[in-house]
């Protein structure tokens, strides 16, 4: 059976930021995952990860200005120095929580942009070896428009061409199954297809990005295909509850004995 870890960015809203960490325990969760810490001290999430017997996960690389807009800093021109930046930033946090993978966002760039495809290249590659010194997987997750209009990793078959021309072991794709049927579908083949360069998997229904189980896929065929896939990872919960959190976590049940 998958094991699942909570999204503490999506999940418990019921709660502010660092009481999240107690209800996904309450709630049986073992792992959690979330955007961004850097509001708190690293200190404080670790208190709350250690408290909870919780670990966690994933989480990503600092994303610039995100009340502006920005969705990354990689791809973007004249913010090499402040990409440079995120990365010792995120590397720091990482040693204190202890979390095995991180995610690079891109930023907003236009996919036929050669000097932007160029930088985000360049990044990628000091952020793999940074987070390769450190013992940890970089991950890139292609995000679809609608969710985020103008974000330059936009496609699969994108995202595995970087990670093969880059050729790190560390460097690997985040596989969200909700973005995934957004841009490509044919979802069981790709994740048959992208297996063996997935680092880290997310779920949520399509297209209401809401819980497993309440939209157009088979949900529970997919996470069976994991487990017989050989994924070993945890996939992240990385939806809008419909309802209450707690309450809405019913769709775990229909896991049993699969
Ligand atoms: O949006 C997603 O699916 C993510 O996982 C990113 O980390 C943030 O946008
Ligand atoms: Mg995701």
């Amino acid at each position: 059976m998958p094991r699942f870890a909570a999204n503490l960015t999506m999940m418990f809203n019921e709660h502010a930021f660092l009481d999240r960490f107690e209800a996904a325990a309450n709630a049986g969760f073992d792992a959690v995952e979330f955007l961004f810490p850097y509001d708190f001290p690293a200190e404080a999430i670790g208190e709350k990860l250690s408290a909870n017997g919780l670990s966690v996960v994933l989480f990503n690389l600092p994303p610039g200005d995100w009340s502006k807009g920005e969705r990354g800093l990689a791809a973007l021109e004249g913010r090499q120095a402040e990409f440079r930046a995120s990365v010792e930033t995120a590397l720091s946090y990482a040693r204190i929580l202890g979390v095995p993978r991180l995610h690079m966002m891109a930023g907003i760039a236009e996919r036929t942009d050669v000097a932007a495809a160029a930088r985000y290249r360049e990044a990628l590659a000091h952020a793999a070896d940074a987070a390769g010194e450190n013992g940890l997987d970089l991950l890139i997750e292609p995000l679809n428009p609608r969710d985020m209009s103008g974000y330059f990793l936009n496609d699969f078959d994108q995202a595995a061409e970087l990670i093969a021309a880059l050729d790190r072991p560390n460097l690997k794709l985040q596989f969200d199954i909700y973005h995934r049927q957004i841009l490509h579908g044919d979802m069981l083949k790709g994740l048959e297809r992208l297996m063996p360069i997935t680092g880290h998997i997310q779920t949520a229904s399509v297209p209401g990005r809401n819980e497993p189980g309440t939209g157009e896929l088979d949900d529970f065929r997919i996470f069976a295909a994991l487990d017989e896939l050989g994924y070993a990872g945890h996939i992240g919960c990385e939806y809008r509850p419909l309802c209450d959190t707690v309450a809405g976590l019913g769709w775990r049940e229909r896991l049993q004995g699969s």
